[in-house]
């Protein structure tokens, strides 16, 4: 599956030669849907038209092709929504206050600044009270796992770790920068970032391909005072196991009793297994393209031997074919197109299938629909999108509000429920299991949520007023 974008081209249509009919059936002949038109200038043989025409990704050239070959047809410019967006980036720096005059001037500045400077000397934790450090948080990457797209470097995965930011601050009010190291090596990437910290609240860990991203996570959690949270891992498993709940009231069945087949098992499967084991799923089967993991074969991935152990109870061997049989519910989180119709059609009645791989889900909705009682994906532009963007806003909230040290299993158990919830049982349905990002309860019960596990597992280190204990 490719991605509708919309593309304004400014053309000069020589209508001796050729029509604006002509245009438009050639177009629609690529895939080109003509959906807006304005006349820049109407001579009296020339005339110039901005067209938008909607279109899908893959068939961008081909659109452009058959404009430039048609005669009496001149393309003066093409600009894409999608790329016109991202021009000089997608977010800035802004100062709260303007600076006036000298006064203003020495009080932000030299030399108000540096007694501001010493007070922070004297006592570093005032740096949470007078500076940024306890609303910013940076999301950091190496650009070795951007979407499913893979290692495409760090300048690459910029537009969507801007992406990340905006949607920080948008729905959660947190500052949010980019962090897009040229480096791959753990030691290296956890020296820096530990090296970066003085005026953060909290480190987003973005796209970090596994088995590495494990490692870092682990290591800087531990080795810093402020939360560390892997979004692809335990965001996408928050998410993952709020639809799954929603889902399961949906279909009628309990989540212990479920054969659950996880596709992809790097930083979002592994999680996503951790996290339904820990909320009571039983019957857990992760497969990734050596197979099922099971018991008995040794592994070079410490996390694939922990869940070797702990999943699969019946010793399955095989790979995504056997997985399937029978299974009630599907989780993928690998690459796109992987799934097959045959594949839901082995699996268990009113199954799930929850596609995650971005863009390109494991199979497509529209195919998937006939054959799967309840489908997600990851996408904003399909029913029920399973993404964890309905996540990383509010755990970082609740986590920034309550000075929490780190983001443990019960904090994102609870931020789980959290999400669910938004959906009232009145409400659920087959395309409604999952709160929309734009609704406010979301981030709103997610960090309540957060701050009431941070305080109930002695994680928190401040109550916020609107919270009591
Ligand atoms: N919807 C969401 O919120 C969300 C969140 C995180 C990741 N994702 C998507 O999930 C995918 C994986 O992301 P990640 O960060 O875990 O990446 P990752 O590189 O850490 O892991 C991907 C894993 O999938 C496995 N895999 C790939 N193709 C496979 C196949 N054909 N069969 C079996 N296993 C296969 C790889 O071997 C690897 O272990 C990406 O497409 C990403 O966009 C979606
Ligand atoms: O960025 C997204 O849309 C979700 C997720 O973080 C991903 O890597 O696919
Ligand atoms: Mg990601």
């Amino acid at each position: 599956m490719s991605i509708a974008t919309t593309m304004i081209i400014r053309l000069e249509i020589r209508k001796s030669v050729a029509t604006f009919g002509d245009v438009a059936s050639r177009l629609a002949a690529v895939g080109g849907d003509i959906v807006a038109i304005d006349v820049i200038r109407a001579g009296k043989d020339v005339t110039t038209r901005d067209i938008t025409v909607n279109v899908q990704d893959a068939a961008n050239e081909e659109i452009i092709t058959v404009l430039t070959d048609m005669p009496g047809i001149k393309v003066i410019n093409i600009s894409d929504r999608t790329f016109l967006a991202h021009i000089g980036g997608k977010i800035e720096i802004t100062p709260k206050m303007p600076i006036k005059n000298r006064e203003d001037l020495s009080l932000v500045y030299t030399p108000g600044v540096a007694r501001v400077c010493m007070a922070i000397a004297e006592d570093p934790g005032r740096a949470y009270s007078l500076t940024m450090k306890r609303n910013t948080v940076a999301v950091v990457t190496d650009g070795t796992a951007v979407l499913g797209l893979g290692d495409i470097g760090p300048e690459a995965a910029m537009p969507v770790m801007e992406g990340k930011a905006m949607l920080f601050k948008q729905l959660a009010d947190i500052d949010a920068f980019p962090l897009c190291l040229g480096t791959k090596d753990p030691e290296e990437i956890i020296r820096v970032v530990k090296a970066v910290t003085a005026g953060l609240g909290g480190i987003n860990l973005e796209d970090i391909s596994s088995p590495r991203c494990f490692e870092i996570e682990q290591r800087l959690s531990a080795e810093l005072d402020i939360p560390v949270f892997h979004d692809d891992q335990h965001g996408t498993a928050v998410v993952a196991l709020a639809g799954l709940l929603n889902a399961l009231k949906v279909v009628g069945k309990r989540l212990e009793d479920c054969r659950i087949v996880v596709v992809g098992i790097g930083a979002a499967g592994v999680s996503i297994c951790r996290l339904l084991l820990a909320a009571g799923a039983r019957r857990v089967y992760a497969v990734d393209r050596a197979g099922i993991l099971h018991k008995g074969q040794t592994y070079d991935n410490a996390e694939w031997s922990w869940l070797a152990e702990a999943t699969n109870p019946e010793g399955l061997t095989g790979g995504l074919t056997e997985a399937m049989q029978g299974a009630d519910v599907f989780i993928g989180v690998s690459s796109g197109g992987i799934l097959s119709v045959d594949h839901l059609k082995s699996m268990a009645e009113d199954n799930i299938v929850f596609a995650m791989a971005n863009p390109t889900p494991e199979i497509e909705p529209e195919l998937a629909e006939s054959y799967a009682r309840v489908v997600a994906t990851g996408r904003s532009d399909y029913p029920n999108q399973i993404n964890n963007v309905l996540c990383f806003p509010g755990i970082f909230r609740g986590a920034l509000d309550c000075r929490a040290k780190v983001v443990n299993l019960e904090m994102k158990l609870a931020a789980a429920q959290a999400i669910a919830s938004v959906v009232h049982p009145d409400e659920l349905n087959e395309q409604y299991i999952i709160p929309s990002i734009f609704n406010e309860k979301v981030v709103e019960g997610v960090r309540e949520a957060v701050i009431r596990a941070a305080i109930a597992t002695g994680m928190a280190r401040r109550l916020p007023p609107d919270i009591s204990e």
